[in-house]
């Protein structure tokens, strides 16, 4: 096998964890069967005569990491936890073989695009997972990924918790708002943002957005493939196969923030989607009630933009009564 059998599709004494098979197909390509590494500044390097043989590429891997236990098996790779030799951090190895990748980095390099877009988006936020490096092997891409020593998905963590009160829910949306943030400001489209995406680091409180495998780069026009999870699809796309970037994030993020307050997804079917009729609970506030609205409005032109929604009264912490008083510009955005 080319890959040690810890790395192998079934690694001993780890039964299997059944992901989501909701996400869209996207497109495999056959490929070289040279070994490539890459460091993380930027996308790996082009196939030329730095590239180091596959066998050296596996032997590298091999001399710098334990491989430990499986902590996720998706319909596109493998995760495991794995050990750095050379300092003990933990890290996470997660082997995307050659056939499932999605979407390639054209033009750029010719890595998987999760590979380019996670390279861009790796530094300058805590809210978003670091690539550390990345190989190739002649089956596969490996992916070395930060790894909080204690972490947990948060759909896993509400699922125990059933839902959060709002001020923890705020907490946590505001570090999604701060990666989503970041993402943008680096070109990127993350595209599958949802609870199973998003690591919560157990020690320290910090979400970590991850799988960035159905991401594009983030562009001015609309989009007319999907990928991602359909249930967070947009009506836009149910209805006219189209959407802009933003706003599909931002429809996206309101699903998340049902999650997070009502600890479940507010639709079901996709003509729920469409109709979009929510059933609050009682307890929630208003100011929680009004953003998650605005989130899923119908109309991508009547959701708010990211820029916006940072300065919405429940995310400011602020009653939509006393908006005015709060700092920012919540008035002049006419929240209300
Ligand atoms: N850096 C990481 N640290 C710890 N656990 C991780 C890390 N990356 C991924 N995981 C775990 O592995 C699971 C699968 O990872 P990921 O979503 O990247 O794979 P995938 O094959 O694209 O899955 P899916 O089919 O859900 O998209 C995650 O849900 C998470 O539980």
């Amino acid at each position: 096998s080319p890959l040690p059998a810890s790395l192998s599709p079934a690694g001993p004494g780890h039964p299997p964890v059944p992901r989501s098979t909701e996400r869209t197909p996207g497109h495999g390509r056959p490929g070289a069967a040279e070994g490539r590494s890459g460091a993380v500044a930027g996308p790996g390097p082009s196939a030329d005569s730095r590239v180091p043989p596959a066998g050296k590429a596996h032997q590298a891997l091999q001399e710098r990491y334990r491989v430990g236990s499986l902590l996720g098996r998706g319909g596109f790779g493998s995760v495991f936890a794995a050990t750095r030799l050379s300092d003990g951090a933990p890290v996470a190895i997660k082997r995307v073989p050659r056939d499932r990748v999605r979407h390639w980095g054209e033009l750029v390099s010719d890595a998987p695009l999760e590979i380019v877009l996670l390279a861009k988006v790796s530094r300058g936020c805590a809210g978003v997972i670091r690539l550390l490096e990345w190989l190739e092997l002649p089956d596969s891409f490996v992916l070395v990924l930060e790894r909080p020593e204690r972490c947990q998905e948060l759909s896993g963590f509400l699922a125990e918790r059933g839902f959060l009160p709002e001020e923890e829910a705020r907490a946590l949306f505001r570090q999604v708002l701060e990666a989503v943030r970041h993402c943008t400001s680096c070109g990127v489209l993350h595209r599958d943002i949802k609870p199973e995406n998003l690591l919560l680091d157990l020690a320290s409180g910090q979400l970590k957005l991850i799988d960035f495998g159905c991401g594009a780069f983030l562009q001015d026009t609309a989009y007319t493939q999907f990928a991602g999870t359909l249930s967070y699809s947009p009506p836009e796309w149910i209805q006219h196969q189209r959407y802009h970037g933003e706003a599909a994030t931002i429809w996206s993020l309101g699903l998340l923030l049902c999650h997070l307050v009502m600890g479940r997804h507010p639709f079901r079917r996709g003509q729920e989607i469409i109709r979009g009729r929510i059933l609050f609970p009682r307890w929630l506030s208003q100011e929680c009630q009004d953003i998650i609205k605005r989130c899923l409005s119908m109309q991508p032109s009547d959701r708010p933009s990211l820029e916006e929604l940072f300065c919405h009264p429940w995310v400011q912490g602020v009653p939509l009564s006393e908006q005015g008083s709060a700092e920012g510009n919540t008035q002049l955005l006419g929240w209300s």
